[in-house]
Formats: structure tokens, C-alpha cells, sequence
């Protein structure tokens, strides 16, 4: 039987202490093998170890907004091995206890925890009210705030405004969310911009420790300023959530014969519509570069819509003064009968 050491200090320090650790599995002369029972304690040894490590790299992370969004990073965070407290406006403490969380109705309590992150899940338009009535004094003066908003430049210029200029400052962007990040974040885009780290190493090591959690689960890592995020946004998560609701409103329902086309716009319907209103509202109200893209696309559809016309407008001006006839005859009706009201839906032509 192979049996350790008895070390009577520690053979290696924590951070080389391996599962396979040669130092722990050499085989030791006969005159030096031990008991079973000797092994037991050593083995509890090399676990408690290994734990006070753990203990001593976790970060103790609260949590402000332990919502849907809140609750699905939280889960995370804590299997990779950070201490996880968290507070909400509801009381979501049995939610915090199933994965393993603490719990505090009073942000006061929350804060003389002394946590070394503050990760703000809150949504974006209570985060302000959150942050003006916060007791930053209770909080150690080194503390990082993280936030996770779907838009940049307006948490930063918040975190900029209200908290203590000694704090640290990370703003990111998870693009992703419990639907699309539910069974994986592999290849998954993580948004962030170091607004203001200390100048110290452990505070940059404190930085760098949070970005591990995306970085180890495979998420594709992006640094970028909370402007340049603003721009792309508006025109791929903005417009995305705006075409959603539109076909929403305009109502698509499943055929026996969708197209793979057509899936997808049922599929991103389903999604948009079952993020809060107040998620797409947010995403207009405080991305500065919102309306210019729901403008753009408006100009996008009435293009597109006289792209059509003006074909049909051809055939009408060839039926009437000569050249050849085609067939779309009864959206041409349609559209002269209801004096410019539109019906795409072409019944008389059959072609694909
Ligand atoms: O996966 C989801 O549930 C999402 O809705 C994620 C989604 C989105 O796809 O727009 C919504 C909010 C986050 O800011 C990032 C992405």
C-alpha cells in the first residue's frame, strides 16, 4: 500500500498543493512507512489544506439584485469556489440558501460583511436609487464594484458619481443571459472595461481573479471601452430585442410548413418576450446610440417598402400604357382599391 509522508510542517506551500502532487505520493522507505491511522490525519491534513487555500484565493462577493439575472451568475461564482452574500428589495433568502449563499435583507448587515467584491445585478433603471441610499461607509475603502448592465457608458458614469474615488471601478457585460448561457458560456462574448483599479498589485490581482470565473468557463473575453459597447449594442442587442417585439406585436404563429428561416424569427420572439419590458426599455432610456438605430431602422423599412412599390408601380405604369402584363394582379388591387394600404401576401402568384 502506498502510504504519505508525516510531514511535520507543510511540504508544499498551498498553491502547488496538486491532487497528484509528487511531493505527497512518493513511496517512502520501509523504516519510514507509516500507519493507517497516521495516514488518515495526514490525508485530513492535506484536504483542510487544500480548503484553507481555497479559503484564503476565494473572494467574498455580494451580490445587489439577486433576481433571475442575479441568481444565474451567483450560481457560478460560487462552484468556483467564492463566497457568495447577497441582498435584494424581495426576500429571496430560501433561493440564496439552495445554491449555497447568505441571505441579507438589510444592505447595512451586507456591507459589514466586508466583502472584498460588490457585484451590482440590479436592473437598469433601479440602479441609480440603489446606489444613491448605499452605505459606502461601512464597506472596506479598497472595495471593487462589478456591474453586469446591458449598457455601458450610464453604470460607469453612476459608479463615477457616487462611489468613494478609493474604490475600484470594473464595468462588464456578460452577452449572455439564463436562456442563451443556460447549458454553457463556452465561446460566449464577456464585455469589460477596467474603469479605475488601484494601482496596487493586489488590487489588480483581486480584478483579474473575478474575470477568471468567465475566462475558465470558456467565455470568449472582450476588453472594451463602455463606449465602444454602446455603439455595437445598439445595433445587435437593442435592434434584436426591437425586431422581437415588433414581430411580437405583429404576431407570428407556427405553420405546418416553417421554414428554417422562419424558426428562427419564431425563436427570437419566444426570447425577447420573455426578458422584462423594463430590460428593453432600459436598453432605449440609457443607451445613447438607441433611438439613432430604431430611427435607422425605420428608414430600413420604409425602404425596403418602396423598393417593392416602385417594382409595382412599373407594372401598373406598363398595364396602362402598353408593354407586357404580369401577373401580380391582386396586390395591385388591393394596394389601388385601399388607396396605398398594403398586402403583401400575393395570392395569385404561385412562384417561390
Ligand atoms: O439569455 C437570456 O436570457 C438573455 O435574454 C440574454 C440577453 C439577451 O440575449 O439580450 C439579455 C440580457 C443580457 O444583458 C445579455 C443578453
Amino acid at each position: 500500500m502506498l502510504l504519505h509522508f508525516s510531514p511535520a510542517k507543510p511540504l508544499v506551500s498551498p498553491p502547488n498543493l496538486r491532487r497528484n502532487s509528487p511531493v505527497f505520493l512518493i513511496s517512502p522507505p520501509r523504516s519510514l512507512r507509516i500507519r493507517a491511522i497516521d495516514a488518515a490525519q495526514i490525508f485530513d491534513y492535506e484536504t483542510q489544506l487544500k480548503s484553507e487555500y481555497r479559503k484564503s484565493s476565494a473572494l467574498k462577493i455580494a451580490v445587489l439584485g439577486f433576481g433571475n439575472f442575479g441568481q444565474f451568475l451567483s450560481k457560478t461564482l460560487i462552484r468556483h469556489g467564492h463566497d457568495l452574500i447577497t441582498h435584494s428589495r424581495s426576500d429571496y433568502s430560501d433561493a440564496a440558501s439552495s445554491i449555497g449563499a447568505r441571505f441579507f435583507d438589510n444592505p447595512h448587515d451586507l456591507c459589514e460583511q466586508h466583502p472584498d467584491v460588490v457585484l451590482l445585478c440590479t436592473s437598469i433603471l433601479s440602479t441609480e436609487s440603489v446606489l444613491r441610499s448605499f452605505p459606502f461607509q461601512r464597506l472596506r475603502r479598497s472595495t471593487l464594484f462589478v456591474d453586469v448592465l446591458s449598457v455601458k457608458e450610464f453604470p460607469k458614469a453612476l459608479f463615477l458619481k457616487y462611489l468613494p474615488k478609493e474604490f475600484d471601478i470594473l464595468c462588464t457585460h456578460p452577452m449572455f443571459g439564463p436562456e442563451s448561457g443556460k447549458h454553457s458560456w463556452s465561446g460566449l462574448p464577456f464585455v469589460y472595461d477596467k474603469v479605475r483599479i488601484g494601482d496596487t498589485a493586489s488590487r489588480h490581482e483581486r480584478c483579474e481573479k473575478f474575470l477568471r470565473v468567465f475566462e475558465n468557463e470558456g467565455c470568449k473575453m472582450v476588453e472594451m471601452s463602455c463606449e465602444k459597447h454602446d455603439y455595437y449594442a445598439a445595433g445587435s442587442q437593442f435592434v434584436t430585442h426591437t425586431m422581437g417585439r415588433v414581430l411580437e406585436k405583429y404576431g407570428v404563429e407556427s405553420s405546418p410548413i416553417n421554414t428554417k428561416g422562419y424558426e428562427t424569427l419564431l425563436d427570437l420572439v419566444e426570447n425577447t418576450s420573455s426578458d422584462s419590458f423594463e430590460l428593453f426599455y432600459g436598453l432605449f432610456m440609457y443607451n445613447p446610440n438607441a433611438l439613432e438605430e430604431l430611427e435607422r431602422l425605420d428608414m430600413a423599412f420604409e425602404s425596403v417598402k418602396k423598393e417593392l412599390f416602385g417594382r409595382l408601380h412599373q407594372q401598373y405604369r406598363k398595364q396602362m400604357f402598353g408593354g407586357e402584363v404580369q401577373s401580380p394582379k391582386k396586390t395591385e388591387q388591393k394596394l389601388l382599391n385601399d388607396g396605398g394600404v398594403v398586402s403583401m401576401k400575393d395570392t395569385s402568384s404561385s412562384s417561390s
